[in-house]
């Protein structure tokens, strides 16, 4: 071995290993192609401070290209709205790699679930009225970071915006995270199926990626950020679309996905959009669609404004739909959608999303080796996820605000 075996042995023995510093035997939060992660209390003996962490245990063993990339890429990042790794760990028996994070109780996926239930079965949960700006200026302020180090997120949803809970000394804080699946590729051609069973969801993928783009950009990012803000107006994804199951399709053209974005948005004009035409998939636009007459009538005003009273002179929609342009040349930067008005008028942004206002969502359930854990499947598809019944769904969170609030009396 090219190192000094007694040198070997007095590293290993000092290395300090992550079961010795943390407790985190049945825990586990969540779980998918990335790994899992458990959510953790460092013992006594650690030097870590007091609180919750989130310990992230990589997939397979040893430096895999992506945790190299992971590692490599984050502890160069370090920004409020970005989540930040703590410490890496090497197990060097098991050559297995945990990153510590700070623990984020509460997500924009179940957050936004939690109020369309609520409004399912009309119990209605006050929020604060710049709730939507708080959240949209944090994303913006994060993503603007990693635009200028020129690191690109490539899946934005609500599943990867994490926001801190009540326990946490940044109450309320939004962390964009990005919680793998789509993370091993980079080409937005390969065929994300093929890693893994569960369906990659389209719908928050802008229409130049739908058309064969074939690189990722800083306006596909804007893009999502769009559908992430209609979906915190509305409780629901703006272009949601049934997803086949297991497509098995390689190619990014998706008509259902393309269909929706359409009966929404409308179809682009030529003024529109001028080089929708050297799109490499415009032919089979053109086949499935035509000249889109039957989607003339069709716009985002008309869509926000029938549906959701929206009114389409409001700095809240006229942000919507800059983000949402279908020619990503006229999408705003995250900078200039931060100078947007939107931003700058009454009520303003709050350094603590809910503002003060009592969290109303339950902890994250910890889950079982057996069962495998539906929601984070639904999560990791972004579909909703299949609850038996509302009632199981209120049931359910109902016990965890009493399981909360007996554990908050005991404490
Ligand atoms: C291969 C690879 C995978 C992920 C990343 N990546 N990239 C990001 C940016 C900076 C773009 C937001 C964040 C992460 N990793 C995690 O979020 N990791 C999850 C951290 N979470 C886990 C759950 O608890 C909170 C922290 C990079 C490369």
């Amino acid at each position: 071995a090219w190192m000094d075996a007694d040198f070997r042995r007095q590293l290993s023995a000092r290395r300090e290993r992550v079961e010795d510093a943390f407790e985190f035997e049945g825990r586990k939060v969540g779980r998918g192609s990335y790994g899992q992660v458990f959510k953790t209390k460092p013992r006594s003996c650690a030097d870590a401070p007091a609180g919750d962490y989130a310990l992230k245990q990589i997939e397979g063993s040893g430096l895999s290209m992506s945790a190299c990339r992971e590692i490599a890429l984050l502890r160069e990042l370090k920004h409020p709205n970005v989540i930040s790794l703590k410490q890496v760990y090497l197990a060097h028996e098991t050559r297995q790699i945990w990153l510590l994070f700070d623990y984020a109780e509460h997500d924009l996926w179940r957050m936004i679930n939690f109020h369309a239930s609520a409004k399912k079965c009309n119990s209605q949960v006050s929020l604060p009225p710049n709730f939507t700006k708080s959240i949209m200026h944090q994303i913006l302020c994060g993503i603007h970071y990693l635009h200028s180090n020129w690191v690109l997120h490539r899946d934005l949803k609500p599943a990867n915006i994490l926001v801190m809970g009540a326990t946490s000394p940044e109450r309320g804080r939004v962390k964009i995270a990005d919680l793998g699946l789509a993370r091993l590729f980079h080409q937005p051609l390969t065929p994300l199926t093929e890693i893994d069973p569960v369906v990659v969801t389209f719908w928050y993928r802008a229409p130049e990626l739908l058309l064969g783009a074939r690189h990722y950009t800083k306006a596909i990012d804007l893009w999502a950020i769009g559908c992430i803000m209609a979906e915190l107006i509305t409780d629901k994804p703006l272009f949601y679309c049934k997803q086949e199951e297991d497509i098995k399709t390689s190619s990014p053209y998706n008509r259902d996905q393309l269909e929706r974005i359409f009966s929404v948005m409308g179809f682009p004009s030529q003024q529109d959009w001028r080089d929708l035409p050297h799109l490499p998939k415009y032919g089979d636009l053109v086949r499935n669609f035509g000249t889109g007459q039957q989607y003339a009538r069709f716009s985002l005003g008309r869509h926000m404004s029938r549906s959701f009273g929206m009114s389409e002179t409001s700095p809240e929609f006229r942000l919507l739909s800059r983000l949402l342009a279908m020619d990503p040349l006229r999408r705003p930067s995250a900078r200039e959608a931060l100078e947007d008005r939107y931003f700058l008028e009454e009520p303003r942004p709050a350094a603590d999303v809910f503002n003060g206002f009592d969290i109303p969502y339950g902890k994250r359930d910890f889950i079982s080796d057996s069962s495998d854990n539906k929601d984070d499947l639904a999560r990791q598809q972004q579909s909703q996820p299949v609850h038996a019944s509302l009632q199981q769904y209120q049931q359910s969170h109902q016990q965890a605000l009493l399981l909360q609030q007996q554990q908050q009396q005991l404490s």
